[in-house]
């Protein structure tokens, strides 16, 4: 493959720019190699700056459900920009927007939009601090809610990708105020809430974790935490800033039939621009200013750009149920292949998937939580993602990310995926 201009402008990009990229896990540190340097997307190919087209599936880390460059969204984004980018004042289809988001997830009754993911969760958790008057908070091992101070601690996604889920920077003071339990451990939280009674604002958590790899909850995991929280007068926060609007409208909190008290949101709700949002019950999210005392704004918040394509996203979305179920049958048909693949071969490997959330783990143990992910074996992990590229198909560069599928897939690319995986295999195990 050809990555002559990727590789040029990679060396140019680390003179001004710290490790060369703009965000750490695209610089293919775990996987080795030359990031490469996108110049378009359409539907679901993307193309580098050496004119290579992969089939995509990081799709923006999410967002692109409806696949790149969809005219629903597009066309929302050219309208807009006519009537200006920004104006710092209110506008009508912030309300539009926000009541949407309060039809489609319920248990979101008052939602304050912010620019990203991580805004979002540290807004959450600062309102659930005032809300309770309490200062600790639980989290998660290898869910990742963003770059905020308290959640860079056994941190998953970029953090675990480059080796320093514990990120210098964050003060011990910071860190004493959060409590770490293991994924799919009802015990752990149980001895945390005993041993801090009555100090826990909040306990965050990725329902469906896609930031350690792709895992699912069992044995009711999410339902024990719902009653954990309620007797404890805990606020329950589902960091949903992947699974949103993209394991059903609901998200995952309608899959697994939990509610939480607030529910953090992301990329998803712009169409891709730049957004976040954060929400939950009225009675916690009137403490944020100015309803209530606890300080959270932004410039650019509802940016009138971002509100309209994330309008016209949900708006789809919400008319088109269907989108859901097609998803779904191409994360099974895709599961279903990858499977077949690993029993011809005879590899013990394991794929996880819920809807259109899919990946692989090099490792023969069942993966339930951090620690289970992290046997696997990521310089196998690395070389498949280059064959992969070889073979056509662009995955996240990183074992430790989900792989998230669009609308755009057709059959035929699913068994294009489906032979570019065994075909990688075959050249990884040799
Ligand atoms: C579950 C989750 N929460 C929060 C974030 C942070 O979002 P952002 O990168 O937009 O700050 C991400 C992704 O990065 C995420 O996957
Ligand atoms: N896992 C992250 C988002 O979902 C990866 C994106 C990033 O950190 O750049």
């Amino acid at each position: 493959m050809n990555n002559k201009q990727s590789k040029s402008l990679f060396d140019k990009a680390q003179h001004t720019i710290p490790g060369g990229v703009n965000s750490p896990v695209r610089a293919f540190k775990s996987v080795g190699g030359t990031p490469l340097f996108i110049k378009s997307a359409q539907g679901a190919y993307i193309t580098d700056e050496d004119d290579n087209s992969f089939i995509e599936l990081i799709n923006s880390w999410g967002p692109m459900i409806l696949g790149h460059a969809h005219p629903v969204i597009t066309s929302a984004v050219q309208e807009a920009v006519n009537n200006s980018l920004s104006f710092g004042a209110p506008t009508a289809k912030e309300i539009d927007i926000a009541e949407l988001i309060c039809e489609m997830v319920p248990s979101i009754e008052k939602v304050r939009m912010v620019n990203s993911g991580t805004e979002a969760t540290m807004s959450a958790i600062r309102v659930a601090r005032g809300y309770t008057s309490r200062n600790k908070i639980i989290k998660i091992e290898g869910c990742y809610h963003g770059h905020g101070d308290s959640f860079l601690i056994a941190a998953g996604s970029g953090a675990v990708t480059m080796g320093v889920p514990n990120s210098p920077g964050v003060t011990d003071g910071t860190a004493k105020d959060t409590l770490l339990a293991p994924y799919n451990n009802v015990e752990a939280i149980q001895t945390l809430v005993a041993e801090n009674k009555g100090e826990i604002a909040a306990l965050i958590i990725e329902p469906v974790p896609g930031n350690m790899g792709l895992v699912l909850p069992k044995d009711n995991y999410l339902q024990k935490l719902r009653e954990i929280c309620d007797a404890e007068g805990i606020v329950l926060i589902f960091d949903e800033v992947m699974t949103g609007f993209r394991l059903a409208k609901g998200g995952a909190q309608e899959v697994f039939g939990v509610t939480p008290d607030m529910t953090t949101l992301g990329k998803i709700i712009g169409g891709g621009m730049p957004v976040g949002a954060y929400g939950g019950k009225a009675e916690i999210m009137n403490f944020v200013a100015p309803a209530g005392p606890v300080y959270q704004a932004g410039t650019l918040s509802g940016n009138p750009v971002a509100m309209a394509a994330g309008l016209n996203m949900l708006t789809y979305l919400n008319e088109h149920p269907e989108v859901y179920t097609e998803l779904a049958a191409k994360g099974e048909k895709l599961a279903e292949g990858i499977q077949a693949v690993l029993k011809e071969l005879n590899l013990p490997y394991q794929v996880t998937l819920l809807g259109s959330m899919i990946c692989i783990f090099f490792t023969e143990n069942e993966v339930d939580n951090f620690a289970d992910a992290q046997t696997t074996n990521t310089e196998k992990f690395g070389k498949f993602f280059h064959q992969m590229l070889e073979n056509g198909v662009y995955l996240p560069p990183s074992q430790y990310e989900s792989w998230f599928m669009s609308l755009a897939l057709t059959d035929e690319n699913i068994q294009q995926i489906i032979a570019a995986v065994k075909s990688s295999l075959i050249a990884v195990e040799g």
